[in-house]
This record gives structure tokens, sequence and C-alpha cells, in this order.
């Protein structure tokens, strides 16, 4: 257990990241006091009925006035209002962060309304689940999870370092980068295979002639994960595929030409493509494993030994 990193945080938002945070917080003993706050008066009265921070504010204002930390944890699209609507509030020396699933286009939204004060430290945990709300979060989220750093020019090294030790106590490896290469890297591994995800769930939904419950019944591994991925937040997805437009467009760009190869290789019998194809593709999760880099796999610490 760590000493306390902030003497206070405030969480704006709060639902799964926020909530997750807030146990994390709790259990890494990073924190003096937490403050929340939720727009609705249903998710502040759930917040206050879990025990979910130490005080649920009635205004982001209030929550945010006089925290050491101040964390914007709602969807991408409301990064720019929030942030305008806490502005004039904000202590002088704090460290205002956010979980955007997107950098740059939050950065564009946030910056302009801060005082030059405050330090602006924007983050992303790579870290998740379909579940969204105040009751969806748990404090072993972060644990072993990346969380991608994004300073901007003007930051200084005093509060990164210190976001970066808040991080790592609440479980999560720390790496810091750019916001365009941020976004370049979130469109291939997370935002484009969402909306492949999406597709694919609506393309079963669309075929009649499979059942719901056929699909159900007879889903396999891949299909499943395709459902439980299509089952996250509409509004946090929306806001994501607009706020990354340019890097989404990129890789979807890519992915079609492959996926026209392989449907040309299948119309015409071209086995060798397909089985060249998926000998490199197999060799690139094999090379993942023995790096030792998924954590989840059942494979986990086999390295080369699994063959
Ligand atoms: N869910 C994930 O897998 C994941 C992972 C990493 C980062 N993120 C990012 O974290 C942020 C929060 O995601 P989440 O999964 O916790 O979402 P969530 O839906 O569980 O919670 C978002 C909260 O923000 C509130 N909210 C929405 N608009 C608001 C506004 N204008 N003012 C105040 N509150 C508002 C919602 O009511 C809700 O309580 C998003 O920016 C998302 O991109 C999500
Ligand atoms: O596990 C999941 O449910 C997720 O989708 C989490 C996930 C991802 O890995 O793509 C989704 C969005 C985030 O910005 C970070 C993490």
């Amino acid at each position: 257990m760590s000493g306390p990193i902030y003497g206070r945080v405030a969480l704006i938002g709060l639902g799964l990241i926020a909530s997750s945070m807030f146990w994390a917080m709790r259990r890494a003993g990073v924190a003096g006091e937490v403050t929340g706050y939720a727009r609705t008066r249903a998710t502040r009265e759930t917040a206050r009925r879990i025990g979910l921070c130490d005080h649920i504010c009635e205004s982001a204002a209030e929550a945010a006035e006089g925290a050491d930390l101040v964390v914007l944890c709602v969807p991408v699209g409301a990064m720019g209002l929030v942030a305008a609507e806490i502005a004039p509030v904000l202590k002088a020396g704090a460290t205002l962060t956010d979980v955007g699933s997107v950098k740059g286009a939050v950065i564009a939204a946030v910056a302009p309304h801060l005082p030059g004060a405050v330090h602006f430290v924007p983050a992303h945990p790579l870290a998740g689940t379909e579940h969204s709300g105040p009751e969806s979060g748990f404090a072993e989220l972060f644990d072993n999870r990346w969380c991608l750093i994004v300073p901007t020019q003007d930051t200084d090294p005093e509060p990164v370092a210190r976001l970066r030790a808040f991080w790592e106590a609440l479980g999560a490896n720390v790496d810091c980068m750019s916001a365009e290469h941020h976004d370049l890297v979130l469109a291939v591994t997370s935002h484009a295979p969402h909306l492949i995800a999406y597709t694919m769930v609506g393309v079963a939904d669309d075929l009649r002639r499979v059942t719901d419950s056929e699909v159900i019944k007879y889903s396999a591994a891949g299909f499943r994960d395709f459902t439980r991925i299509a089952a996250s937040d509409p509004t946090m997805w929306r806001d994501v595929f607009l706020a990354n437009k340019d890097a989404t467009l990129e890789i979807l760009g890519r992915f079609t030409e492959e996926l026209f190869a392989l449907q040309r290789a299948i119309r015409t019998g071209d086995g060798d493509h397909l089985h060249a194809y998926f000998t490199r593709t197999r060799a690139i999760r094999r090379g993942i494993i023995e790096a030792g880099q998924d954590t989840d796999s059942p494979d986990f610490g086999r390295g080369a030994a699994r063959r």
C-alpha cells in the first residue's frame, strides 16, 4: 500500500472507469479524499447508496473545486463542455487529466478552457468491459493493463511523473506517447475491431434465417466475443468514432482492401494466398505469446514451449 499521492481527487462522470478508479484508489490508499459528480440524479443516488466516493456533489464545479487531481471520466464528446464548466474553479497547481479513448480531439476540446496554472496531463487506461455505469466498476480492472499518458507540449515533467505513480499504484503499467500516435495505435487495436464486431453482430441479426436462438446456441468463441463487444455503451462508441475519424477511416480503408483480396482468393480458389495469409497472422499471434504480452491468454508464460 502506497501513501496518498494526491490529497483530494475529483471524479467527473461516475461510470465503469470512474467507479473502478475509486475502488482501486481505495485499495491502494493513494487519495486522501475523493469527490464525485454524475450528471443524472439517479446515478448520484446510486453512487451514494453503494458508497462510491467520500462525497457526491451536485455539480461538476463543486466536485472539482479544491481538488489536486481532477479526472474527466465522461464520453469523449462531453469532455470539452465539462472542462469549460469546471475551469474557473480549478485550483492553481492542480492536475487535470482524463480517461478518454481518443486523445487528439479531447486535447483540442479541453486545453483552450484551462487556466495557465493548471497542469493538463491527458491519459487513457487500456482496460474496460462491455458494462457501464457506477455499479459496473471493480478495483482490479487496471491490474497489469497499460495506461497511456499523452503529455502535451506544455506539460511539466513533475505532474506527469506524479500521474504515472498514481496509475502504477492503481495496478497499471504506464507508457507515454504523442496524441497522434496514440490515436493511430488505438484505431488498429480497439476502434476498428469494435466497428467490425458491431458490423458482424448486425449482419447476423439481419440474416433472418439464423434465428436468435441459433445464433446464441451455436455461436463459436469468436462470435460470442463479438456479441460481448457489441454490447458496449452506444454513446461512448459513437463519440469514439466521431472523435477519431481520420485514423479509424485510414485503418478501415486498409482493412477493406485486405478483405477484398481474401474474398477474391476464396472466389477464385486461391488456396495458396489464403494459406500464406493465415500463416503470417498465426506468426504474429505466436510472437505476442512468446514476448509474454498477452497476460489473459491461457498460453501466458508457456512461451516457445507452446507450438
Ligand atoms: N468502457 C471502456 O471500455 C473504456 C475504457 C477506457 C476508457 N474509456 C473512456 O472512459 C470514459 C468513460 O467511459 P465509461 O466506460 O466509464 O462510461 P460509462 O457510460 O460507464 O460512464 C460515463 C459517465 O459519464 C456520464 N456523462 C455523460 N455525459 C456527461 C456530461 N455531459 N456531463 C457529466 N457526465 C456525463 C454518464 O452519465 C456516465 O455516468 C469515456 O471517455 C471512454 O471513452 C472507456
Ligand atoms: O474489453 C473491452 O470490453 C474493451 O473493449 C476495452 C477497450 C479495448 O480494449 O478496446 C475499449 C475501449 C478503451 O478505450 C479501452 C479498452
